[in-house]
């Protein structure tokens, strides 16, 4: 292949795209430098429409298109055409031989298979939009780019067109564009075999691939020597993916995994109900709080831990309006991320230039089935979507003590709260507000005392003296190995608490919690979080 590495020259060009964006300019580009164009049925119509010389694909396979268009391209006069190596005599034999003419590049990109899937379309209309033609195509053409060049990206055709006017192809950018192609094949085929998952219900199927358009390459990673970069796998899920920045400095990849902890985690509380705030750090929350109004549900937040709150990611689950605006401003805030904003509330947060405000257009639901996947060295870890709370448990009362319909309420809101805390978590409520959270911690036990400590440290910076912890309820995202744990809460001012049970020893911890005279709720349903 003693042709390959060099720039080459385009002579035929092989046209077949399903989004016809730019077409006609890159169509006419190549006519202009006298680049022959060949194409299948819509595309050629569009570019004869435009007054260029086009050839019909069944012009060059002597084939008519078929069978609503699912054999078109499928022909040795093409894939012969694609795939020759240019100078291997053996090959070029054969092409003499079949009457194949060489095509030095093809422009393809894909029927909407995505796009169709997530239209709701039946599973027929789905099938059909699976392309088979036009990745064969590109497949050819990326493994032959040592002679011949592949375009999958209409955003790719002005560099292109550049390069031919400039006398060719040079084979850094063929090379670049057939790893493109390739990218952009392995994602479609993974979105087909991700929705055959989904229709089928498997849960194993022997391979698993995932698959991300790059949204955008970020300055580094969780740390400056770290490569990053953001890639969203098309879930129409309200969030950090599909979220509209309105302003402020670019996300770092911190940001992105905060303001996704933060966004998930208000979206557990329906807007048309209450409104809610969570203020996150290290993707923690150290504030949540819902109330009638949004301002009053910051300011609580805010109360739990004013120091960590500095610098954090707030959510919101309501539209921002001016008097919410003007309290999170007052604090030094990376992110506000919120399903929408009025206009006097952006203009307040607009004085903040660094600050990034981004709209979601609504909350995420909840309840909707999914995939997490988390890296291991050599593997990955994939599991659904923990789409469950408190509100889907049969709550168990195991004390003698009934809790009340205030702690029943501040246990059900410390219970969603915990779901989004890093194990071990112990989440305080009091007055539909956290006033104390423990998270991350080895111990269950350690939870505990963090939460009681840090609400101690904010009672202090509001001028009380005690803990917040003092007549709060208490949450626990796993149940409790021996009684210890429980006590830590009892000592902390706590008068109920909610956790799964479960526990070999759970007759010990309802001892302790009867002891205590506390009231304690099981729900049967684990949160851990790592
Ligand atoms: N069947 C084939 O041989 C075939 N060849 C190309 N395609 C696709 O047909 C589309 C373009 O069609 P048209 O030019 O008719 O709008 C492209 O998305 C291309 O990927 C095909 N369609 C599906 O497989």
């Amino acid at each position: 292949m003693q042709l390959m590495g060099k720039t080459v020259q385009v002579r035929r060009a092989l046209l077949s795209v399903f989004d016809k964006t730019g077409m006609e300019d890159f169509a006419r580009g190549l006519s202009e430098r006298g680049v022959e164009l060949v194409s299948t049925g819509g595309t050629q119509r569009l570019i004869a429409n435009a007054g260029l010389p086009v050839r019909e694909i069944s012009d060059l396979t002597g084939f008519p298109e078929m069978m609503d268009g699912r054999v078109k391209t499928l022909h040795p006069k093409v894939h012969g055409g694609l795939l020759s190596v240019r100078d291997n005599p053996a090959h070029q034999a054969a092409m003499d031989a079949y009457d194949i003419g060489p095509i030095d590049l093809v422009a393809v990109n894909l029927y909407p298979f995505e796009k169709t899937v997530a239209s709701g379309a039946s599973y027929d209309e789905i099938i059909e939009n699976i392309d088979i033609g036009g990745p064969a195509m590109v497949r050819s053409a990326a493994k032959n780019h040592a002679f011949v060049t592949v375009v999958v990206d209409p955003a790719d055709y002005p560099a292109v067109l550049d390069a031919i006017r400039q006398g060719g192809v040079p084979y850094a950018l063929r090379q670049r564009l057939a790893a493109k192609a390739y990218a952009r094949t392995a994602a479609y085929d993974s979105a087909i075999s991700a929705w055959f998952a989904r229709e089928l219900q498997f849960d194993e199927i022997g391979y698993r691939s995932f698959a991300g358009t790059l949204r955008e390459v970020m300055r580094y990673g969780e740390n400056p020597h770290q490569w990053a970069a953001f890639y969203t796998t098309g879930e129409d899920r309200p969030g950090i993916a599909t979220t509209q920045q309105v302003q402020g400095k670019t996300l770092s990849y911190n940001n992105i995994n905060d303001t996704d902890a933060a966004f998930e985690l208000v979206s557990e509380f329906d807007p048309h109900v209450t409104a809610a705030v969570a203020i996150i750090k290290h993707a923690n929350p150290c504030g949540v709080a819902i109330a009638r109004d949004l301002v009053n549900a910051y300011r609580n937040a805010l109360r739990t831990d004013p120091v960590s709150a500095f610098g954090g990611i707030v959510a919101l689950n309501r539209e921002i309006d001016a008097e919410t605006a003007t309290e999170i401003v007052k604090v030094f805030t990376e992110v506000i991320v919120a399903p929408s904003a009025t206009k006097t509330a952006q203009d307040i947060i607009a004085a903040k230039k660094n600050l990034r405000l981004l709209l979601t257009g609504g909350v995420a639901d909840p309840k909707a089935e999914g995939l997490t996947v988390k890296s291991v060295a050599g593997g990955l870890l994939v599991q659904g979507r923990d789409n469950r709370n408190v509100d889907d448990c049969d709550i168990r009362v195991v004390t003698q003590k009934q809790p009340t319909e205030q702690e029943m309420a501040d246990m059900r809101l410390a219970a969603k709260v915990a779901k989004h805390v890093k194990s071990n978590a112990i989440v305080y409520v009091k007055d539909g507000a956290t006033v104390g959270i423990g998270a991350g911690q080895m111990s269950r036990v350690d939870s505990a005392l963090t939460g009681h400590r840090k609400s101690i440290d904010a009672a202090r910076a509001s001028g009380v003296e005690g803990a917040l912890t003092q007549g709060s309820v208490a949450a626990s995202d796993a149940f409790f190995p021996f009684a210890d744990g429980l006590e830590a809460l009892v000592a902390a001012g706590a008068t109920a608490v909610i956790q799964p049970g479960g526990s070999v020893r759970d007759d010990e911890v309802i001892a302790a919690a009867d002891a205590a005279g506390i009231a304690m709720v099981m729900t049967g349903m684990r949160h851990f979080r790592h």
